[in-house]
């Protein structure tokens, strides 16, 4: 938790209890539905929360936004930046009803009122939203092709409305058409070495293929 607060010394009270609360949620679920690894659940607030929170590194979601987690999981990084942006609506879409049994009880058991969650498979979403975020889903041409449409046109952060993915190493052959990506590094935001050749990319609705 104190490096949840090292870089995000500006918490409300309200945010430090949700993310306190994480650690016991996450283990005793995990015990009964095996969504984190169990050397990842050791380094949750590491592996998981901050490295989820690298996209609050890249943007301030204005109150009102709307976002999708394709493939949340266990519930990253949607339910961290549901935490850190209260005033947003996060919508966590997975293909496995077990995943997001422990994503309910994580959601209820916090009280965060800013999310819903859909067992389906992301193609069969129809709705759109200002950023879809996502982490360890599949490989960009594929992500794109399944969240075609799904990106509302009116922009009101100052980042263009898109995808916000959270990848790792190198990634030149895979983005090498979406010449409209912008990486950023997660050396640039945190210290440790978990984040040496993590990036989020952020690929706007309006890319050139
Ligand atoms: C490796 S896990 C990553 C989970 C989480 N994002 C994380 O980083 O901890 C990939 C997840 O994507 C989900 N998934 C894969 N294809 C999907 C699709 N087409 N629609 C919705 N979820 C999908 C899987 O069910 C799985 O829970």
């Amino acid at each position: 938790m104190k490096l949840i607060l090292k870089y995000f010394p500006n918490l409300s009270e309200d945010q430090i209890i949700k993310f306190q609360r994480l650690e016991a949620l996450y283990k005793d679920w995990n015990l009964k539905i095996n969504v984190v690894s169990r050397k990842d659940i050791d380094e949750l607030y590491l592996r998981h929360v901050l490295h989820s929170l690298a996209i609050a590194k890249v943007i301030a979601f204005k109150n009102g936004s709307s976002i999708m987690d394709v493939g949340t999981g266990g519930g990253f990084p949607g339910i961290p930046l549901a935490i850190m942006f209260p005033n947003c609506h996060f919508h966590l879409v997975d293909s496995i009803a077990k995943k997001l049994k422990v994503v309910n009880e994580v959601v209820e058991g916090l009280g965060l009122e800013n999310v819903r969650t859909t067992h389906t498979r992301v193609e069969d979403i129809d709705e759109t939203y200002d950023f879809i975020v996502s982490r360890a889903v599949a490989a960009m041409p594929t992500f794109v092709r399944w969240t075609k449409g799904k990106i509302a046109k009116k922009q009101k952060n100052d980042l263009k409305n898109g995808i916000l993915y959270l990848k790792g190493g190198d990634l030149t052959e895979e983005l090498k058409d979406y010449i409209t990506t912008s990486i950023y590094n997660l050396t640039d935001f945190f210290e440790e070495d978990f984040f040496e050749t993590k990036k989020v990319v952020h690929l706007p609705m309006k890319f050139s293929k």
